[in-house]
């Protein structure tokens, strides 16, 4: 059964953040994800999560300065003892948030530089290794030269061989659809190819970055080849709604888990007059 975290970047920005955890839940969601959690206290966010019975699905490491440009430090050499640093950070909020998986952004860096090169494989292998002894799995995003232009992970021929020749267990993929298609495009037989070693999958519409039934893939498509293919991790919802996040739910509806919800149930009951204690709730 396919299961689905809305991105709380880009979602429910009708809310200040916190209230995202409760809009995302109250819409149907067992889990969510984001770019990054450290603008609020690791407890802050436990607490919202506990409360709404939402799984922490992925977050990206601290990717360095991001105001002034910095997106990840991993490829940059001479800056292994900030990855170093920011993985410890990562693992204090993955220690609050139970997240099994985190996000190492390789950074802004020419690709055919060796010394490039030679950091990320470095930063990868010492960041896999500090993470693998709390159960924590790294992920390597190929991300399109459209968004984010002279990042280094711009491949995934690359990351694939790098996953491979590591063959570190916790080191996998992580398949953004919206990217593969803008890059590479060959969608399906990638998933087939890649799913060895993809932990975690993400989507969005092509090439706007909207709701995934709209503009040029076929996501009923590609649903059915996720769960023909046994992926049974969350996909996450990584596109901007293109009207507002509740109106755009539509292509959600099947997915919703509403009814099994407890605070989606409490709602319900008091929007029916019946006293939510009595519930069981
Ligand atoms: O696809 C993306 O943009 C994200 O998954 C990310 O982590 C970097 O912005
Ligand atoms: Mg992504």
């Amino acid at each position: 059964m396919l299961r689905f975290a809305a991105n709380l970047t880009m979602m429910f920005n009708e809310w200040p953040f916190l209230d995202r955890f409760d809009a995302a839940a109250d819409a149907g969601f067992e889990a969510v994800e984001y770019l990054f959690p450290y603008d609020f206290p690791p407890d802050a966010i436990a607490a919202r999560l506990e409360r709404n019975h939402l799984a922490q699905a992925l977050f990206n490491l601290p990717p360095g300065d991001w105001a002034a440009g910095e997106r990840g430090l991993a490829a940059l050499s001479g800056r292994l003892k900030e990855v170093q640093k920011s993985v410890e950070t990562g693992l204090a909020y993955a220690a609050a948030t139970g997240v099994k998986r985190l996000h190492l952004m390789s950074g802004i860096a020419d690709r055919r530089d060796a010394e490039s090169v030679e950091a990320y494989r470095k930063a990868v292998v010492w960041s896999a290794e500090k993470l693998g002894r709390s159960g924590v799995d790294l992920l390597l995003e190929p991300i399109n030269a459209r968004n984010m232009p002279g990042y280094f992970l711009n491949d995934f021929a690359f990351a694939e061989s790098l996953i491979r020749d590591l063959g570190l267990p916790n080191v996998k993929l992580q398949f953004d659809v919206y990217h593969r298609q803008i890059m590479q495009g060959d969608v399906t037989m990638a998933l087939r190819t890649l799913m060895p070693i993809i932990g975690y999958i993400q989507i969005a519409s092509v090439p706007s970055r909207h709701e995934p039934h709209e503009e040029e893939l076929n996501y009923p498509f590609l649903f059915e080849e996720i769960e023909r293919l046994r992926y049974d991790g969350f996909i996450g919802c990584e596109y901007v709604p293109r009207q507002g996040t509740l109106e755009g739910l539509g292509w959600f509806a099947p997915y919703a888990a509403k009814s099994a919800h407890p605070r989606g149930h409490w709602r319900a009951a008091v929007a029916d007059g019946l006293d939510p204690s009595r519930e069981g709730t």
